[in-house]
């Protein structure tokens, strides 16, 4: 996926929050490139909810500013045409059911009943639509919640936590659609605190942790921060690691278990460097970092 040239869907410059005795957002920047799934990824608590709220006009920053498509969203003559948000699963009376929701909030975005028709198709509603929402399951008032964001056909979503609540099958449901969502040139920011849940969703991140960003940019961004390492188990460790240098791979570690960890060449390159020394390779392994573990290293342990 590769956001197409434009001007950002989102962007947050120097936004702050204190509550008394909690610095909860702190100078946060960031953008949503346009066509892009942009992910907010923080332990419980880091701000990830402040910050949408502040973009949305829901909570009002202490400094900074927030724009979404070009302008402060309170600047927008019907705000829910210019951005959809989902905040929690609810918000349905659960006398009500799905149809009859959408019909009281159409009005406010002025969306017809053709619209509401297509909403329940879009998010998968349409042959449940007749039953009260107290009847619904998580994952459906989920998605319930998803189709009251998009009947003003807005050009940017923004979800908090939206794969709560979603079995995995809902999961890769979502995933499909916010990737076809974006893929129409439409953005989509979303929050989540579970790497797993959004690791093949998103194609640009920002994590936070404690109140502050502490990454923002694509995954492939993400990926250069943190090589590959190649681990080698060989007959000579110190005589491989001279060869590495003498290569110009000078960053190759022992390990307590008498393996070298080699961060820079792939395994391929080590393995000719070993047979050029003579040094004679029992086994070797690419220890790719995963999302998950650089997500741990720059969040810390969760309090
Ligand atoms: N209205 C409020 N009053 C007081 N403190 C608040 C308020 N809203 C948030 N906080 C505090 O600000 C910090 C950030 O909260 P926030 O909900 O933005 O984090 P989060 O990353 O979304 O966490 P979670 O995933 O648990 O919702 C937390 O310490 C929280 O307790």
């Amino acid at each position: 996926m590769s956001a197409p040239a434009g001007p950002p869907a989102v962007v947050a410059r120097g936004l702050s929050k204190s509550y008394p005795g909690v610095d909860a957002v702190h100078d946060v920047s960031f953008e949503v490139p346009a066509g892009s799934v942009t992910g907010v990824l923080g332990p419980n608590g880091s701000g990830k909810s402040t910050t949408l709220r502040m973009l949305l006009g829901l909570v009002l920053p202490d400094s900074g500013t927030a724009e979404v498509s070009g302008a402060p969203l309170g600047a927008h003559p019907v705000p829910g045409r210019v951005v959809g948000a989902v905040l929690d699963g609810r918000g349905a009376h659960p006398r009500r059911t799905a149809r009859a929701h959408l019909r009281c909030v159409a009005p406010v975005v002025a969306a017809s009943d053709a619209r509401i028709e297509e909403v329940l198709a879009l998010v998968g509603l349409r042959e449940v639509a007749h039953r009260r929402t107290g009847t619904y399951s998580l994952g459906m008032r989920q998605r319930l919640s998803l189709a009251t964001a998009l009947l003003g056909d807005p050009a940017v979503l923004v979800l908090d936590e939206p794969a709560n609540g979603l079995d995995p099958e809902g999961i890769v449901w979502l995933r499909g659609f916010l990737t076809a969502y974006a893929r129409s040139g439409r953005s989509v920011l979303l929050s989540s605190h579970l790497v797993r849940e959004i690791e093949r969703t998103v194609d640009h991140l920002v994590i936070m942790a404690a109140g502050r960003v502490a990454f923002r940019g694509s995954l492939a961004d993400l990926a250069a921060l943190y090589p590959a390492r190649v681990v080698v188990a060989c007959a000579d460790p110190a005589a491989l690691a001279l060869a590495l240098a003498a290569a110009g791979h000078t960053d190759a570690i022992l390990g307590v278990d008498g393996r070298l960890v080699v961060t820079g060449p792939a395994a391929d390159r080590v393995a000719e460097i070993a047979r050029g020394a003579g040094v004679h390779v029992f086994g070797i392994v690419d220890a790719a970092v995963d999302l998950e573990q650089i997500f741990l290293a720059m969040t810390g342990p969760r309090s």
